[in-house]
């Protein structure tokens, strides 16, 4: 039996773009030679913090404020006493480590000196450092821009990297710590080998295709290939917007009749004062947003005006503007007054907005939307559900509080729907950059199934391949990587 040789996989993984690896884009080492310092902990005063330096002459700079003793062991954390290196005045007494390279983080030479987190230790020890021959600022992100150069993180790795820097909730650590740990380039790079092996065996096809030794059926295992692909890129890309929604917040509209509560609720959930809450109808005009954790999952909220009709022309542009912000919303949390439910506001709203939500849209998506009846507080002792006949529905008192814990846990299961559970399941696209490239691999497989010949079938397992080796390793291009890295702040 024929076998496509080895020679021809490697060959075919060569091809004229980069394949998906670990290592980093040769163009994006950056003013390679210097060596960069920055306090790497946050700023302002706190018990210890961190700078750290990556390049060549860390080693120096380390000798140079602990003078005249030797480089700690390597990874090792020693107690040392920092002097600066012009006036020999003492610093801080700190702890040291040394990483040479290419065990380091940036794969450089690099030093962390953990000194007392007062500002004039903090200033003294960078003023000192930049006063050491050939060391110079860190600008924002470098130090990682450094190891994605040098081949320690994959740009899906920097992202996630940026990710849990910025990560304010529990899902979104969950969610960045998977894309640090490479999953997202993991899965990328066996798609690629699969790519790989379907090009090995056309190119085998167009190299021995009069061949008697060739194996009968070679296209037709790269044509299974790329169904399996085909199958396995579609259903992530369905998936596509939800590692995107749970990175920068579900969009959560609070929508209702005036004086129904609605701005009560935004304060409540979001634990501050974030909207005037009075007893005249049409207080709310504009539409107001706030970012909030709302069960562990990260939510941009928005507080419309109350939905009426014959009104004046301001609050009709509120009306207006409420009305938009629904149709963007990933769900919607309606807010009636309980004690209030007969009003022809009430009805209305139901009817206009409540129900509809409830019928499947022409693209088989349900608008997602829970249901809240507040005020309970108004309800008469004893009737403690005043409609039975209204659609699934909680009960909730923002004056007493009474309620909400029941609906934050139904808040937690809608926005694990809209946002995907970062702990279970396949790793998700955290960013557009992802779900562009996965959707131009998956055109250019359209393309090799309806090429009219096999060297067109090469070329558009190439194509889909190079998209591949982007989304993963950012093809180099310097405009990515630089709105990438612009994420970092300095130190990192
Ligand atoms: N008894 C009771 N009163 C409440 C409750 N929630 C809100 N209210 C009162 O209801 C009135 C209207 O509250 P808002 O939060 O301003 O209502 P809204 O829906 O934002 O109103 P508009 O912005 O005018 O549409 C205020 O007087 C609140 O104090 C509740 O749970 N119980
Ligand atoms: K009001
Ligand atoms: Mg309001």
């Amino acid at each position: 039996m024929w076998r496509v040789p080895w020679t021809l996989v490697a060959r075919a993984a060569r091809g004229p773009r980069r394949p998906c690896t670990r290592q980093g884009s040769g163009s994006s080492v950056p003013r390679s030679g210097s060596t960069i310092f920055a306090l790497s902990s946050g700023q302002g005063r706190c018990g210890i913090a961190v700078i750290r330096t990556s390049g060549p002459a860390s080693g120096h700079a380390l000798r140079s404020l602990t003078a005249p003793r030797d480089l700690p062991p390597a990874r090792c954390a020693c107690l040392r006493l920092l002097r600066d290196p012009c006036s020999g005045e003492p610093l801080d007494r700190a702890l040291v480590l040394w990483f040479p390279g290419p065990q380091s983080f940036t794969a450089e030479d690099c030093a962390e000196f953990h000194v007392h987190g007062g500002p004039a230790v903090v200033s003294g020890v960078l003023q000192a450092l930049g006063r050491v021959p050939g060391l110079r600022p860190a600008e924002a992100g470098e130090f990682t821009r450094r190891a994605f150069a040098h081949g320690k993180l994959s740009l899906t790795e920097v992202e996630g990297l940026a990710d849990l820097i910025h990560a304010e909730t529990e899902a979104q650590r969950r969610q960045a710590l998977r894309q640090l740990d490479g999953e997202l380039g993991h899965l990328c790079r066996g798609w690629a080998e699969t790519l790989t092996k379907a090009l090995a065996h056309v190119e085998a096809y167009i190299d021995f295709g009069e061949d008697d030794n060739l194996e009968e059926g070679v296209l037709e295992r790269a044509d299974s290939q790329v169904q399996e692909l085909e199958v396995a890129l579609g259903t992530h890309l369905r998936d596509a917007r939800r590692g995107q929604r749970l990175r920068s917040g579900a969009h959560v509209v609070v929508a209702g009749p005036p004086n129904a509560g609605k701005s009560s609720l935004v304060n409540l959930l979001s634990r501050k004062p974030v909207s005037i809450v009075s007893s005249e109808p049409g207080t709310t005009r504009d539409v107001l947003e706030t970012p909030v954790d709302l069960a562990g999952f990260p939510a941009l909220l928005s507080d419309t005006a109350g939905l009426r009709e014959g009104i004046g022309p301001v609050e009709q542009e509120g009306v207006r503007r409420a009305r938009k912000r629904l149709e963007q919303a990933d769900l919607i949390l309606a807010v009636l007054d309980a004690s209030d439910l007969a009003s022809p506001s009430s009805c209305n709203f139901l009817d206009m907005v409540v129900s509809p939500a409830g019928a499947e849209s022409p693209n088989g998506n349900r608008q997602r939307l829970l249901l809240v009846l507040n005020k309970s507080d108004l309800l008469p002792p004893g009737d403690p559900d005043p409609r039975l006949d209204l659609p699934p529905h909680l009960l909730l008192s923002c004056l007493t509080g009474e309620g909400l814990d029941s609906l934050l846990e139904a808040l937690r299961k809608e926005l694990a729907a809209v946002c995907g559970d970062p702990s279970t399941g396949p790793p998700l696209l955290t960013r557009a950059r992802h779900q562009h490239h996965l959707q131009c691999c998956l055109d250019a497989l359209g393309h090799y199934k309806q090429a009219k010949d096999v060297s067109l079938a090469a070329e558009a397992l190439r194509v889909a391949r190079g998209h591949l080796a982007h989304l993963a390793g950012g093809g180099g291009t310097e405009e990515i990587l630089d709105i990438i890295f612009q994420d970092f702040c300095v130190g990192k």
